[in-house]
């Protein structure tokens, strides 16, 4: 019982959707404040755990500051209400060409070691009619990277989102990232990066890819 809430929360209970993910009921039952509130009690006993002094000046209020940094901030893409709208607009000049979003900032977190995933994301679509808000695409690419990830998925997820939101199959996304549990500890390789791909539709041709992949050099 927690703030006059019980909650169960079983990690079985729910498989999350590729593109509108479902939160476990349990989850979906607490607001924010809840949430952060119960995820700092359960970090303070992390913390006791290590054998940590909180009443240390500087480490009192770090329970906390974690826990709203989780929720508000690191993984406030598992809120679908945090999800950008994608701003569209007829497509009135006749753009019909490849449109290229390059280099957008990937912070995302390991879902297997909860440590930084840090690279970027490369996007192309042909319009259908309608051409998206650019800046959208960075939004949407933010959104599915505050989350506890793997590549492939953040790849997949951030491809799904903008064919859905341009009604069109003519979607290319790259992912090139570190991930500092390779990086920073594990097997310690400062020096590698992972590089993810999804075509779909006129990006499967050769030539068409390798237009797109020549603007990324
Ligand atoms: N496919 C995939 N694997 C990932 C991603 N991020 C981390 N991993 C890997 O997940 C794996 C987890 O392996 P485990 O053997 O369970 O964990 P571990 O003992 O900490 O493994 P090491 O990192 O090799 O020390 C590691 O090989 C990670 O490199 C990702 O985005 N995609
Ligand atoms: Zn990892």
């Amino acid at each position: 019982m927690q703030n006059g809430k019980t909650i169960t929360l079983n990690g079985n209970n729910h498989r999350p959707l590729l593109i509108d993910e479902l939160i476990s009921p349990a989850t979906q039952a607490l607001n924010g404040e809840e949430k952060i509130k119960l995820i700092e009690n359960h970090f303070r006993q992390i913390m006791l755990l290590l054998g940590l002094d909180l009443n240390d000046d500087s480490l009192k209020g770090t329970p906390s500051r974690v826990a709203k940094m989780y929720v508000n901030e690191m993984f406030s893409g598992l809120n679908p209400a945090t999800k950008p709208e994608a701003t569209l607009f007829e497509n009135n000049y006749g753009y019909n060409e490849m449109l290229v979003e390059k280099n957008i900032t990937v912070y995302s977190c390991c879902e297997h070691h909860f440590v930084p995933i840090i690279g970027k994301a490369h996007v192309a679509y042909y319009p259908n009619g309608k051409v998206i808000g650019q800046s959208k695409i960075n939004r949407l690419v933010h959104y599915y990277c505050k989350r506890p990830q793997v590549q492939e998925r953040l790849t997949v997820q951030i491809a799904g989102a903008l064919k859905e939101a341009l009604h069109t199959e003519d979607v290319a996304v790259v992912v090139d990232a570190a991930h500092l549990c390779v990086a920073s500890r594990g097997v310690g390789d400062v020096g590698s990066t992972t590089l993810t791909s999804h075509y779909s539709g006129r990006f499967k041709r050769e030539e068409v890819k390798k237009e797109f992949l020549s603007f990324l050099k």
